[in-house]
């Protein structure tokens, strides 16, 4: 169990981490720590934090793991506030979207004041902003990237590690520079993308009649573009050469398109789309690759309403935790496909043994 853990910053990700720590029972005290008290005591009622001060060096006093949880732009001189503060011994992660320019501030500040760091990514979050907003099973399953580098205490790395497990999260570690890279092309370009689209529809005239007509294509695309412009400016500015490069890959990308529509290419246009449609088919199962496999079971089933809840209470009869579902395939009429997974080869066992019992057609899959 961890001890004293500080939150500086209550917001959507502290927020988050604070209701899961307390709900799981896994800190022995969670501290908020920001600027204004109506909204940590706003933090306090969700749950999110025990207690809560405006007054870093109080906040600070005795814990065992400071977590800075504040916007991007503001991580780096948050930290700069606190380090006096701290004591010998004391851990310091942040949850930042990018990490090199954050992470070589941070390890400057921890050789001259003898605390240690470990930089930190939970790969969850939401458009949205502020505690109100904060969820305590946002973290469950999702990855959650540490970026040690080879100044980094391996005890700061397990403690660090030990949030991440009590929030329910996967830990993956990546070293800073290769970190915002991978994010560049997964999470800030997407964002780029989305925002740019959202901006071509600004631009036309016939604007006033396109947008009503937006369904679930526009929207799924655009969703992230709904996020508070000042965090994703610093997120940007803060990874300016790995989305440079990216963007003049997704150009050659969008000029490739442009040429096959200028050409009528039907065979090319489709290579194009299957191409994408693959890997989008990919995404679910190949960030598995970072982790021990996950062990599967693909359950056949009935259409009928009602069939996953039936298959998710036979599991959880027997204490059986599903870490992944996914319908594979579901015809109207016809029934469909269900992979479950689980994180253990003994739960994936069971889960076969119960479900076979109960007369469903299974199979075990990887693992
Ligand atoms: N939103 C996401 O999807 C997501 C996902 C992963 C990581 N992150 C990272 O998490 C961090 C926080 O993002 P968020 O979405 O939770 O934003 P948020 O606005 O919901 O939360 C930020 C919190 O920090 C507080 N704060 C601002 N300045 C402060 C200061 N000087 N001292 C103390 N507290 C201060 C705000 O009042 C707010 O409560 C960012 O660095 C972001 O890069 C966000
Ligand atoms: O809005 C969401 O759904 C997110 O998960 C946000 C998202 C992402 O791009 O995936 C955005 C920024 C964070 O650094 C991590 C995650």
């Amino acid at each position: 169990m961890l001890g004293k853990v500080v939150i500086v910053g209550v917001g959507l990700i502290g927020g988050s981490l604070g209701l899961a720590l307390r709900r799981r029972g896994k800190a022995r005290e969670v501290v908020g720590i920001g600027r204004s008290a109506e909204r940590l005591r706003q933090a306090q009622a969700l749950g999110a934090v025990d207690s809560f001060t405006t007054d870093l060096a109080e906040g600070v006093r005795g814990a065992d793991l400071v977590v800075v949880a504040t916007p991007i732009g503001i991580i780096v001189p948050t930290m700069h506030a606190l380090a006096p503060h701290l004591e010998p011994g004391t851990v310091v992660t942040d949850v930042g979207s990018t990490k090199r320019e954050i992470v070589e501030a941070a390890e400057r500040l921890a050789a001259k004041h003898s605390f240690a760091f470990v930089g930190g990514h939970p790969m969850a979050g939401s458009e949205r902003t502020g505690v109100e907003n904060a969820d305590p099973y946002l973290f469950e399953n999702a990855y959650y990237i540490l970026t040690p580098t080879p100044k980094t205490p391996p005890e700061a790395i397990s403690r660090v590690a030990e949030l991440v497990e009590a929030v329910g999260a996967r830990k993956v570690e990546i070293p800073p520079d290769l970190h915002d890279y991978y994010v560049a092309a997964v999470s800030h370009l997407p964002h780029c993308l989305a925002s740019a689209l959202c901006n071509l529809i600004a631009s036309l005239p016939e604007k006033e009649a396109i947008l009503p007509l937006a369904a679930g294509g526009f929207r799924d695309t655009t969703r992230v573009a709904a996020g508070d412009p000042v965090l994703w400016r610093d997120i940007l500015l803060t990874n300016t050469a790995p989305l440079r490069e990216l963007l003049a890959l997704l150009l050659r990308v969008l000029q490739e398109l442009e040429e096959l529509l200028a050409k009528k290419d039907a065979r090319g246009l489709e290579e194009w789309l299957r191409r994408a449609q693959i890997l989008r088919k990919e995404v679910p199962t190949k960030s598995k690759g970072y982790l021990p496999e996950l062990h599967e079971i693909v359950v056949t089933v009935p259409d009928r309403p009602g069939v996953i809840a039936h298959l998710a209470s036979l599991l959880a009869e027997k204490e059986i935790n599903i870490a992944d579902i996914e319908i594979l395939r579901a015809r109207e009429g016809e029934g469909g496909t269900i992979r479950l997974a689980f994180t253990r080869p003994e739960a994936q066992e069971k889960a076969y043994e119960t479900l076979a019992a109960a007369g469903i057609e299974v199979r075990k899959r990887g693992g």
